[in-house]
């Protein structure tokens, strides 16, 4: 197979475009204190015009974005760059997961069931996850961020002061970067794994081990209801072992609406994972002969492997915070344009994960462009837009996050669910139809099963939330984004004809079911 290029994943297009001025190592013209363009003298070492913490996804997108306005800009990393949704989340997930989805489709076709008459090769799929994880090597990315004239400094970033960053170097050494108009975190998460008597030393698995594995274990146990342990129990019982979730809640993806968890557990079960709810663990204990002993409120479980699927925390424990007056290890708030609140200015930023608006690959990179451009346009002091869905501020985070859920069948959502918009006080009524109803869904899969929801905002009369589940609905989520994000009123979605026979027709479905 033909390796992945990485960077597509992460990087707009226009990034690298001809004509783009390129300056690697960040000998790039900056903006010196009256406001125009200077030239970095060598003697004045390691200054850039914005110094970025983190080279995820969030962080190359904010820094590209800094860069194309005319700012120079070092993009400090400790680990591999790309980040946790390269490596241990988003891409490997997604590897394991599409096999799955694959083969499920067929075996809802009658006529392409016959011709699925095997298990999913484990093997196979492990070797193409490998290959989505770029084999956990970084070159590919490196070597986007040098053409792109971005200056990658390898390293333990902290924050040391206002506008100071120091460097712990890979040989032991220390770099200090300072910035002439910025500083950007974008240090994303970490797995939470709850303090559990135990826990420490039973080599538990966080998303990172499930993502990255080699082998298929023979039993797993998986605690937790969310979207880790939803799209990891589909992917490895599908690669052969025996799952058993432990859901605290009462219902799986509580985030999402009622309707999914239900679909999705259904689904699971019928999989043969054994889904709990109402249960955790209260203790852990590797023992001698390899296995897990988990201690259950009631009795115990006995596992080969058990992930911990429990959630993320920031990483800002050593992130030097308490330098600038704030409190270490938590999650960063910023306000709508990225400025991270109560460090005094509008020096410092937070974007991604660690701001916890949304904890998503796209939402993070989306929040990189919007507040990269801030930095360029303050740098330049240009006026910025800050009115709701203005140049520069991040209003889809509040209203228009989007969200697919990998799971069988998969969950795709845009905006609010029901609760959520009446817990912000809209007046909304919930607009249901059967996903199975449609003429498309109907061809898609035999026996279809979904759901659709749509959340219609009775004042404006525009949708503040769309929901599907069902085989197949991933794709639909851009055009909930694109109804909830632009807010088109109903009277015009109206006039939005959906192709026939596609599982898209539900948009008409909702609409008739809306006016009745
Ligand atoms: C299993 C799993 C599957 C997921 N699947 C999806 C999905 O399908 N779609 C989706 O949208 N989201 C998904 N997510 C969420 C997604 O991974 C995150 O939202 C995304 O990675 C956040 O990007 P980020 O750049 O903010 O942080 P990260 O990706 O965590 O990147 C932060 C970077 O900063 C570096 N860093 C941290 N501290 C320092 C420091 N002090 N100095 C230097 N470098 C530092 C890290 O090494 C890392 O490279 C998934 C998450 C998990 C766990
Ligand atoms: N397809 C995607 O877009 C995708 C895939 C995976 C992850 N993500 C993102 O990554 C983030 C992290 O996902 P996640 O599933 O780890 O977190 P989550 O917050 O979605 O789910 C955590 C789950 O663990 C449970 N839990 C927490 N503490 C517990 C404890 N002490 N004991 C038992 N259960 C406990 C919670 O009740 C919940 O069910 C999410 O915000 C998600 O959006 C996205």
């Amino acid at each position: 197979m033909e390796a992945v290029d990485v960077n597509v994943v992460h990087a707009a297009e226009d990034m690298v475009a001809e004509g783009a001025p390129i300056f690697p190592h960040g000998a790039s013209p900056s903006i010196g204190d009256d406001g125009q363009a200077d030239t970095i003298d060598p003697a004045d070492g390691d200054v850039f015009d914005v110094v970025v913490v983190g080279a995820g996804p969030t962080g190359e997108n904010l820094a590209d974005r800094v860069h194309a306005g005319g700012l120079s800009v070092a993009i400090v990393e400790h680990e591999l760059v790309g980040g946790e949704c390269s490596y241990w989340a988003c891409m490997p997930s997604k590897a394991l997961l599409r096999p799955v989805a694959a083969v499920a489709d067929a075996r809802r076709v009658a006529g392409a069931a016959q011709a699925v008459t095997g298990a999913v090769d484990a093997g196979a799929v492990l070797a193409r996850r490998d290959e989505f994880a770029a084999n956990w090597k970084d070159d590919g990315q490196v070597e986007w961020l040098d053409k792109a004239g971005l200056c990658l400094v390898r390293g333990h970033g902290r924050l040391d002061g206002e506008r100071r960053v120091v460097v712990r170097t890979p040989d032991g050494g220390e770099r200090v970067l300072t910035a002439r108009h910025a500083v950007a975190l974008c240090t994303g998460t970490q797995a939470a794994v709850p303090d559990l008597p135990g826990v420490s030393s039973a080599k538990v698995w966080t998303s990172r081990e499930a993502t990255s594995a080699k082998q298929v274990p023979g039993r797993l146990a998986v605690i937790g209801g969310g979207v880790v342990a939803v799209e990891m129990a589909t992917a490895w019982r599908a690669l052969g072992s025996a799952v058993t979730m432990l859901v605290r809640d009462d219902r799986l993806l509580t985030g999402m609406e009622p309707f999914v968890g239900e679909i999705v557990a259904e689904t699971l079960g019928e999989s043969g994972v054994d889904v709990r709810f109402g249960e955790s663990a209260t203790a852990v204990e590797r023992r001698a002969d390899g296995t897990v002993e988990l201690t259950l409120g009631g009795g115990s479980l006995t596992a080969d492997e058990v992930l911990f699927a429990t959630g993320r925390r920031p990483a800002t424990a050593d992130l030097g915070l308490e330098t600038v007056g704030l409190k270490p290890g938590g999650w960063v708030e910023v306000d709508d344009t990225g400025v991270v609140r109560g460090a005094g200015g509008t020096w410092l930023y937070a974007a991604g994960d660690l701001n916890h608006r949304a904890l998503l690959t796209h939402q993070g990179k989306y929040q990189g462009r919007i507040f990269g451009g801030v930095i360029a346009d303050r740098a330049f002091g240009r006026q910025l837009d800050t009115e709701p869905w203005g140049r520069s501020v991040a209003t889809a985070d509040l209203h228009a996050v989007t969200q697919v859920v990998f799971s069988d069948p998969e969950a795709a959502a845009a905006g609010l669910t029901l609760e959520q918009a009446r817990s912000k006080g809209l007046r909304v009524r919930a607009v249901d139809y059967d996903l199975g109803q449609v003429a498309g869904s109907a061809l898609y899969a035999d026996g279809y099963r979904g759901q659709a929801r749509a959340v219609v905002d009775l004042d404006r009369e525009v949708l503040v939330g769309v929901t599907f589940v069902g085989p197949g609905v991933a794709e639909l989520v851009h055009s909930a984004a694109m109804a909830v994000a632009a807010q088109v009123p109903v009277s015009r979605l109206w006039h939005v004809v959906p192709a026939y026979p596609t599982i898209g027709e539900v948009w008409l479905r909702l609409l008739e079911t809306y006016r009745g």
